[in-house]
């Protein structure tokens, strides 16, 4: 059955800790909605060929001040903004980002009030459309409980249970400012469970921005 009928451009993001589901949700998403006849594109600021990729490994293989974490995030935000999401969205086509900028308030601002204000001129100076929804996956990090040994994949990966209970804590304060007819938050125990309610959110959205 074709639910989608008409071309619009749909914003999705999704959020939480490292190793909760996202990817795996995302991938499973994408499907759905290309099969309801959806242009997709599924896109993050670190999987952006040009300089994102160059940019991933810094990040995640030095230990950068806070600072120097949001300036250099926020140069690729704009880049893959302008480059990527702006014009698929203007071609009404659907992007799922894979993290955007509340992983920014909980891993870089971390409740600092110098740091979340430079944050908020940069996001105004940036100028980007705002997000139609976003899906926060809590629970625990599924890839470090499944890893052998001490062989994980970059610096956030090892990082203990303090540090991922702090980022959480972090995602809470920031998703209190966010209404909750965007914010659909979900514990990612049962794979399936959630995977069908994500479908239904979107569907929901989706047609309620059909009829404005
Ligand atoms: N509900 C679940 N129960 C058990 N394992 C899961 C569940 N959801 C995802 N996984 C597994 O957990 C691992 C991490 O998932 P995934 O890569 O999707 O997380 P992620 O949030 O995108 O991680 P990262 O932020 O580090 O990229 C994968 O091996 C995936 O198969
Ligand atoms: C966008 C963004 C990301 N991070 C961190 C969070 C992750 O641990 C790493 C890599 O992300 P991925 O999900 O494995 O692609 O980057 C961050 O600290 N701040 C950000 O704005």
């Amino acid at each position: 059955m074709l639910l989608f009928k008409k071309v619009l451009g749909l914003f999705i993001v999704f959020e939480g800790i490292d190793g909760v589901g996202k990817t795996s949700h995302i991938n499973s998403l994408k499907d759905f909605l290309m099969n309801e006849g959806l242009d997709v594109i599924v896109t993050s600021e670190f999987s952006e060929p040009e300089i994102g990729k160059d940019l991933k490994q810094i990040f995640v293989q030095k230990k950068l001040a806070n600072l120097e974490e949001l300036l250099l995030v926020n140069a690729l935000r704009s880049w893959h903004y302008r480059k990527v999401i702006q014009p698929a969205l203007n071609n009404g086509k659907c992007v799922i980002m894979d993290r955007f900028i509340d992983s920014t308030w909980a891993y870089q601002i971390n409740e600092d009030k110098n740091l979340a204000e430079l944050f908020s001129i940069i996001l105004t100076e940036i100028g980007m459309q705002e997000y139609d929804m976003v899906f926060w996956l809590t629970g625990k990090n599924h890839r470090n409980s499944n890893l052998i040994s001490n062989n994980v994949s970059d610096r956030f990966d090892s990082n203990d249970s303090d540090f991922f209970e702090k980022v959480h804590r972090n995602y809470e304060a920031v998703f209190k400012n966010i209404p909750s007819e965007k914010l659909f938050k979900y514990e990612n125990i049962n794979f399936d469970s959630v995977q069908e309610m994500i479908r239904a959110d979107v569907l929901k959205v989706y047609n309620r921005k059909l009829h404005i």
